[in-house]
């Protein structure tokens, strides 16, 4: 292919308009940087070749945290969900999720759309083949028709493209998802460059015809009847008026029969294909073998959008032939006709190992550029969208010759995410889990924006118009809080009759009003009547006052963990320390050290293999100044 340079000027190339590139593109374009986004397919932008949802545990505070960030994906989801559901409502705040059923085109529609209307941003088809890099920097990528695109930074976000092989039973291809051109000479190219990667793979299940499926049999999933929106910028007017229900069936006996007789013919299960499957969304296959005792797994289905009869068979992913999906869909209560749209279908792609990059998402091994998304190990929307937003402004950055952008690990779950991958890195498709989260108590899905958005008005990528209704809502949240902890309620017939309702003793003195709120069973609404004149205030920051008081022992208990992590933080290990010089480290340290090279002393107590006497040597090291010359990270 003859290759030609394109007379065009840009700062940032993005590769891949999945959810990671459509994020990462636009942070690059709204930072003021020149931003072209070149992908496969553009019917296919911000396509969801699995679930159509987005939410979920830990996964929905992510969507929130994009969203304080200034990104898109909260308001994407709102703009375009059929319904809506605040999961785990009866536990705590720390893992209370929202969830939202996404009309899937209208979702890749409007996102879409999003692309084409922002100024410094050009939407392009197009497949990156090659990139340009010279004195191990990055300056551009090579497309298959040979054009040559120049920028001074480039963010690959591949996906499951990335030498992509779609598997039904016996059938094996090389494709992308839901049958795209996979990127085949790209991952090559990155192998030549010295990159280390490794294989994968996950599945999704067959979809079904609304109009073949028997609902009477199956359990309604309705959607909430107070909406919510995951975005701080959505209106309430702006809610979803009527919601479309999901459905809830189960396997059983007759299904798991069927799917014993013929696991021989389910690669993904029996280990034709050797690239490693996500251990939080396993195959049917796979529950059924792993929890043989179990007599039903339940199934979730769920529609994929308003004007299409197609129908997600949730939590039914498979590799097996068509023939036996068949089978195994007609064996379920409700899905006895069912007219398979659809098969299912399990794909093995390419993934960078994530030890390979920095907190920036920048790669180590070639500078200015950056990966995010699937390609960085992980599995799922959301966490490809809060890897893309940062390695979007890590690349905006780096034109503008500033300082890089890292979220901590008690600063958001997208930090979380991105130190578990750069300095552990990952044998599986990464999931985000709230277990995951040592801070879970702080990383909260409802103070997101409390945590980040002072942070993507820094960065430019929030109003200030926001930012001041922000200010407002903090200071409105400070001031109760403050009242609340100074009133005093005094013992009278109103609050002993209360009290006895709720089982507890009555009052004999006075009660601050904050030690009210936090005995179990009284919300901030009950208190407000033992008070006069209450300020008027929106539930958001009612919901605010109750948790920070309710919880503030524990916060507390967090915060001072945090304060510890700080002054880790703060130790710096320099660029240029050589680990053999280090005398005493075991041998396993040693070479963990030298494989992930940590920027501070917390992140090497965070390697595995790395032991406190290792961190005390090193800690020792440093102290004693035997680096000649210290040069930051
Ligand atoms: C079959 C299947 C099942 C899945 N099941 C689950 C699941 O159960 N749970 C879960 O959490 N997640 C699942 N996922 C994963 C989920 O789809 C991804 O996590 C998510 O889409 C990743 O987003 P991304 O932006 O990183 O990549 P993608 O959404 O894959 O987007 C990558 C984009 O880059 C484009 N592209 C690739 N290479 C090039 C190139 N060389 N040049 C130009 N453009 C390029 C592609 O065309 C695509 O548009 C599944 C995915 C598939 C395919």
């Amino acid at each position: 292919m003859q290759e030609y340079d394109v007379q065009e000027h840009y700062d940032v190339i993005v590769v891949g308009a999945g959810h990671a590139g459509c994020e990462a593109a636009l942070a690059a374009a709204r930072m003021g940087e020149k931003t072209l986004l070149l992908t496969i397919n553009l019917d296919m932008v911000a396509f969801m070749p699995c679930n159509p949802s987005i939410g979920g545990p830990a996964k929905g505070i992510v969507v929130r945290e994009i969203d304080a960030l200034g990104g898109q994906m909260g308001r994407n989801i709102d703009a375009t969900y059929i319904q809506m559901r605040m999961l785990n409502t009866g536990k705590g705040p720390a893992v209370r999720a929202l969830r939202a059923q996404a009309d899937k085109n209208e979702y890749h529609r409007v996102m879409k759309e999003t692309l084409e209307d922002e100024p410094n941003l050009t939407l392009r088809q197009g497949l990156a083949e090659k990139l340009i890099v010279k004195n191990g920097q990055c300056y551009g990528i090579i497309t298959n028709t040979g054009a040559r695109y120049h920028a001074q930074a480039v963010v690959l976000t591949a996906g499951t493209s990335s030498r992509g092989k779609i598997i039904i039973g016996e059938l094996m291809y090389s494709s992308g998802p839901n049958n795209s051109l996979p990127s085949i000479k790209l991952s090559e190219d990155l192998e030549q460059q010295g990159f280390k990667l490794q294989r994968f793979k996950t599945g999704t299940p067959p979809r079904v015809n609304k109009d073949s499926l028997d609902f009477s049999q199956m359990q309604e999933q309705p959607g909430d009847t107070t909406p919510r929106s995951f975005s701080y910028e959505t209106a309430p007017q702006d809610y979803l008026k009527q919601q479309i229900p999901c459905w809830m069936t189960y396997t059983n006996a007759k299904t798991h029969q069927i799917i014993r007789d013929n696991l021989n013919r389910a690669p993904m299960f029996s280990g034709v294909i050797k690239g490693v499957g996500p251990r939080y969304c396993p195959s049917i296959e796979d529950k059924v073998v792993r929890f043989a005792d179990k007599p039903r797994h339940q199934l979730f289905i769920e529609p994929e959008g308003k004007d299409t009869k197609e129908y997600y068979v949730g939590d039914f992913s498979t590799s097996m032939p068509e023939e036996i999906q068949q089978q195994m869909l007609h064996s379920v209560a409700g899905l006895e006709h069912a007219q398979m749209m659809r098969p299912g279908y399990a794909i093995e792609y390419d993934v960078v190992e994530p030890w390979q990059l920095k907190q920036t998402l920048e790669t180590k091994i070639i500078k200015n550029l950056y990966t995010a998304g699937q390609m960085n190990g992980t599995s799922g929307y959301e966490e490809a969208a809060g890897q893309g937003i940062i390695a979007g402004i890590n690349a905006a950055l780096r034109v503008q010759k500033k300082a890089p952008f890292i979220l901590k690990r008690n600063e958001a779950y997208i930090g979380v995410m991105i130190d578990d991958l750069v300095t552990k890195g990952t044998n599986e498709p990464y999931r985000l889990l709230t277990s995951r989260a040592e801070y879970r108590l702080i990383l909260r899905h409802d103070n997101a924006d409390l945590r980040l958005t002072a942070k993507g008005h820094e960065l430019g990528l929030i109003s200030d118009e926001r930012f001041q209704r922000l200010q407002q809502k903090k200071q409105q949240i400070t001031a109760e809080i403050q009242r609340l902890s100074v009133t005093r309620i005094k013992p009278n017939q109103q609050i002993n009759d209360f009290l006895q309702q709720k089982q507890m003793p009555p009052l004999k003195d006075g009660i601050l009003a904050a030690d009210l709120l936090k005995r179990p069973q009284i919300h901030y609404t009950d208190v407000l009547q033992f008070l006069d004149s209450n300020p008027t205030l929106s539930e958001q920051v009612c919901e605010q006052v109750e948790i920070s008081i309710k919880y503030a022992g524990y916060i507390k208990k967090e915060e001072a963990q945090i304060a510890h992590l700080k002054k880790l933080e703060a130790k710096k290990i320099p660029d240029n320390i050589d680990y053999d010089d280090v005398h005493g480290l075991a041998t396993e340290a040693l070479q963990k050290l030298k494989k992930i090279n940590p920027t501070t002393i917390a992140q090497a107590e965070r390697i595995s293999g790395v032991n406190p006497a290792d961190i005390s040597i090193l800690m020792v090291y440093i102290q004693r100044g035997r680096i000649a010359k210290t040069v930051s990270k």
